[in-house]
């Protein structure tokens, strides 16, 4: 391609419209549903207390109720402490324990970075394989397809308990015309495992089950209902105000050839940082998004190989001067980086930290040269053999950059030493980073082979190694499988730093699942993403 020619790409405009643009606060329902929240939460606290003193199953079940409703986060400290006091117990108990038990116990603790052991499985197997007769267990089943989801390498006994499950499981879909709540949460379970998704989302989902279930505890799912309510309002307010940014600056008529995905950046950030507290973190990590998609769409369907050339040192540098020398749609979006940065730099300053953005500056800078690499590869027709590609896509993935800012919208005061490990890009963030970058490589490959584009990893993949693109594409699905593995390992204790940052990069994970289950959400949502933003952002849960 010639130095002057623009690699086009035909994006769809923003399918939003002025949905989320203005959203005033119903204040009179706000004070309502707070005033009712606040009472149901100390009533819940009180629950939590008790069943302390009570049997060791019925306080897990509980945890497990709260935090499938998605209001364990009010609670968070003392959930930790009560788990770090019962783990032990369990090793000694398992054996009473049924499949439903063990299998749910399994989970939870696992999901508190607990390496409770698998062996707990091996009671349920009989000369080798899984005994068929736990699989009229439906609730047992079920549980245990959700635990198996938390397997690590090597874990074979839970490879075995996945197939087994996924199995019954589907066959129990397949002849269960019912339409019952349990029937319900088998369907959605086979086509988005708990551990993959996103706790809004699920936790919304969950509400819809528990109130089918007899035995639900109705203040319990008030509060739930109620704080699921109070939480979207905050989103919707805080979406608003990013919108605002975004039509403030004019872009859709300034850059119309680049993707106008405000909404679906949002939705990345609740995915990432869900809790209330992180207000800012949400909004600062929209507008990184928003900044690294125009720079994507710029090196990837935009720019000319002389301008991505002048952009990418103008980058190296990030300073006021090198606006000088940029022109049109380089410049407007070299302009956005340097505010969104300064912007975020202030949001820190207002905190009273003693850090800056620089560590979000330098892999930014990481992530823009990785984009340059490619446009060149794209520009002479180069196919990379697959180790070539692979170290530089993982950058381009856009999961280290979205991370820091992650951490640093944070804002917690051991921010600091959570941006130096990241720096160093630790396994956790590897694992996420070819998670995304394989995923988006496979839902995009005829989208991106329609158009000039770099080779993506099946192409690199089957060139490296002589495979059919089939071949390649179920090697990576293998590698995608083994990500899931590696990140349940990366989030055992003992852990390098406080789990809450290392939860971010198992959200990256999940948020990709979810955006590209059914395609390239991103690039387009009409097709299946809307429906899980309007599920999460737009569409309160009826009291
Ligand atoms: C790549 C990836 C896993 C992105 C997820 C993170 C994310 C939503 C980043 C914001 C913008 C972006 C680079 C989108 C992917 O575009 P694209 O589909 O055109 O990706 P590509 O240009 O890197 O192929």
């Amino acid at each position: 391609m010639s130095n002057q020619c623009r690699p086009l790409a035909n994006f769809n405009p923003s399918i939003w419209g002025d949905r989320f643009t203005s959203t005033p606060r119903d204040h009179q329902q706000w004070e309502a549903y707070s005033n009712e929240s606040d009472v149901l939460k100390s009533e819940v606290r009180n629950m939590l207390v008790s069943a302390a003193s009570s049997k060791m199953t019925e306080e897990l079940m509980l945890i497990n109720t709260i935090e499938r409703l998605g209001v364990a986060y009010h609670f968070q400290d003392f959930i930790e402490e009560r788990l770090g006091k019962v783990y032990g117990n369990f090793e000694s108990d398992q054996h009473q324990h049924d499949l439903f038990t063990t299998s749910t116990y399994f989970r939870i603790f696992r999901q508190h970075g607990y390496n409770i052991t698998s062996d707990v499985f091996s009671r349920f197997k009989i000369e080798g394989k899984f005994d068929e007769a736990i699989s009229k267990d439906q609730m047992g089943m079920l549980s245990l397809y959700e635990a198996a989801q938390l397997r690590t390498p090597g874990e074979a006994i839970l490879d075995e308990a996945l197939a087994f499950a996924t199995s019954h499981l589907s066959a129990m879909a397949k002849i269960d015309l019912e339409s019952g709540s349990l029937s319900r949460q088998i369907m959605h379970a086979l086509e988005q495992p708990l551990h993959k998704g996103l706790s809004r989302i699920e936790a919304k989902h969950f509400i819809s089950f528990y109130e089918e279930d007899p035995s639900r505890n109705e203040l319990l799912l008030k509060f739930a209902k109620l704080d699921f309510n109070l939480v979207q309002m905050l989103y919707k307010q805080e979406l608003s105000q990013v919108n605002r940014w975004w039509a403030d600056l004019g872009f859709d008529s300034k850059l119309p050839q680049f993707r106008s995905r405000v909404v679906e950046g949002y939705f990345w950030a609740v995915s990432i940082l869900y809790e209330p507290c992180y207000a800012v973190g949400r909004i600062m990590f929209t507008k990184v998004l928003c900044a690294l998609s125009i720079a994507d769409d710029l090196y990837d369907a935009y720019g000319t190989m002389d301008e991505l050339d002048l952009y990418t040192k103008a980058i190296e540098r990030f300073d006021l001067q090198s606006i000088e020398g940029l022109q049109g749609h380089s410049k407007v979006c070299y302009i956005t980086c340097l505010n969104v940065l300064r912007e975020f730099d202030d949001e820190i300053i207002k905190k009273g930290r003693y850090y800056d953005v620089s560590y979000l500056k330098e892999v930014f800078k990481a992530n823009l040269i990785c984009y340059h690499i490619e446009a060149k590869w794209r520009d002479i027709n180069y196919v990379p053999p697959f180790e070539e590609y692979f170290p530089n896509a993982l950058t381009s993935s856009g999961i280290w950059i979205l991370g820091v800012a992650s951490i640093l919208g944070m804002a917690h005061v051991d921010t600091v030493q959570a941006c130096e490990w990241a720096l160093t890009k630790p396994k956790a963030i590897l694992v996420a980073e070819a998670n995304a970058r394989i995923l988006n490589d496979i839902v995009g490959f005829e989208e991106e082979h329609s158009r000039p584009h770099v080779a993506t990893s099946i192409d690199c993949y089957r060139k490296e190694y002589g495979v059919s693109k089939e071949e390649a594409v179920a090697k990576l699905e293998e590698m995608i499988d083994n990500t899931w593995k590696d990140m349940n390992e990366a989030c055992l204790r003992p852990a390098p730093l406080p789990m809450h940052f290392i939860t971010v990069f198992l959200n990256f994970m999940r948020v990709c699942f979810v955006t590209y289950k059914a395609g390239d959400g991103y690039t387009h949502p009409e097709q299946q993403l809307k429906d899980e933003i309007k599920f999460m952002l737009l569409d309160p849960v009826l009291i």
